[in-house]
């Protein structure tokens, strides 16, 4: 479990992570998702001891990092897949990790086979490697002392659509064995095909949190029809706001059933309705982030949408 509390992180008069609060659960997968410079990195950083809050607490399995005291046997962390030394092959690194958590050698090999990294692919040197190949080792350092809990940021970073897939089923294996998993993310899709849970970050403030179901609800409905105007007039009397969503069709909070009824008793005739999932998420993630991005909403607090799992 990962229970962070008020963490904040000011650089001058930036604050770069503010009152930043969550629990990550055991058994499941958080995704960390925002957009560039929002405050992940800062955050995850803070968590694992790397740097220090201005305020606020993290903890790990109910203790400060620089408490854990053999820190990789509890947490596994992979922050920057690039920093390992070019010169040294996966196998050496995997090695030089056992040794510094004093464990036997043969659990490198084991990391190496969770991650599915060949032998002789072990043998290259680092400097060699692919960027997806890099995460697959930086992931098998965060996995080698058979940690409880996982904090990786960006580890698809790179991956193909299969690697992605790959690190879904790894991880959905690691927290169905009662793991804490917490991954960050620019990207929706990423966090959508690999979380449960989902912490919505922007400008340094959690702008949304819920499980993933939650928000693809909240994502609402996407109708197409004959006549665009009358069915949203219709919902409008029906009490249902509506939006006219890039593709063309209308986007309203409005359930599929609800928008169906709406249709039938107005005589519209619709081509499509369907739930907006991953494009209701997209677009409440843009809407979120830009509106945490303007100037002006950084000290209002009532902009949060709030789920129930975070
Ligand atoms: N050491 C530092 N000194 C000053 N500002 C910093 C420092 N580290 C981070 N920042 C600033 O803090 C903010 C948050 O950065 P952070 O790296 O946490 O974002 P991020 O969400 O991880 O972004 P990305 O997806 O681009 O990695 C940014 O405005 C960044 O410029």
């Amino acid at each position: 479990m990962i229970t962070v509390d008020g963490l904040t992180k000011r650089y001058g008069q930036l604050t770069a992570v503010d009152e930043v609060s969550f629990t990550a659960e055991p058994g499941r997968v958080m995704g960390f998702l925002g957009p560039n410079g929002a405050g992940k990195s800062t955050s995850m950083r803070m968590m694992v001891g790397l740097s220090e809050p201005t305020s606020g607490t993290a903890h790990i399995l109910g203790r400060r990092f620089g408490e854990l005291p053999n820190p990789g046997r509890e947490v596994g962390v992979l922050l920057d897949a690039s920093a390992q030394h070019g010169g040294r092959t996966g196998r050496e690194i995997l090695s030089l990790a056992a040794g510094t958590m004093g464990l036997p050698k043969a659990w490198g090999d084991a990391a190496l086979e969770r991650v599915s990294l060949t032998p002789e692919e072990a043998r290259r040197r680092v400097g060699n490697y692919s960027l997806g190949m890099r995460q697959r080792l930086g992931i098998a350092v965060a996995l080698i002392g058979d940690p409880d809990v996982l904090i990786l940021d960006e580890p698809a970073n790179g991956l193909d659509p299969a690697g992605i897939r790959w690190m879904r089923d790894l991880l959905r294996g690691f927290a169905n064995d009662g793991g804490t998993v917490l991954l960050s993310s620019h990207l929706l899709h990423e966090i959508e095909v690999i979380a449960d849970d989902i912490l919505v970050i922007g400008n340094g403030r959690i702008v949304a949190r819920g499980t993933k179901e939650q928000l693809l609800t909240e994502g609402g409905t996407l109708a197409r029809s004959a006549d665009p105007a009358a069915l949203a007039a219709a919902l409008r009397a029906a009490g249902h706001a509506s939006k006219q969503a890039s593709s063309g069709a209308l986007h309203t909070e409005a359930d599929a059933g609800t928008v169906g009824q709406v249709a039938l008793a107005t005589g519209v005739a619709l081509t499509e309705l369907r739930a907006a999932d991953s494009t209701g998420l997209e677009e409440m993630f843009l809407a979120l982030t830009d509106d945490s991005q303007r100037d002006g909403l950084r000290d209002e607090t009532d902009t949060k949408t709030e789920g129930t799992a975070a």
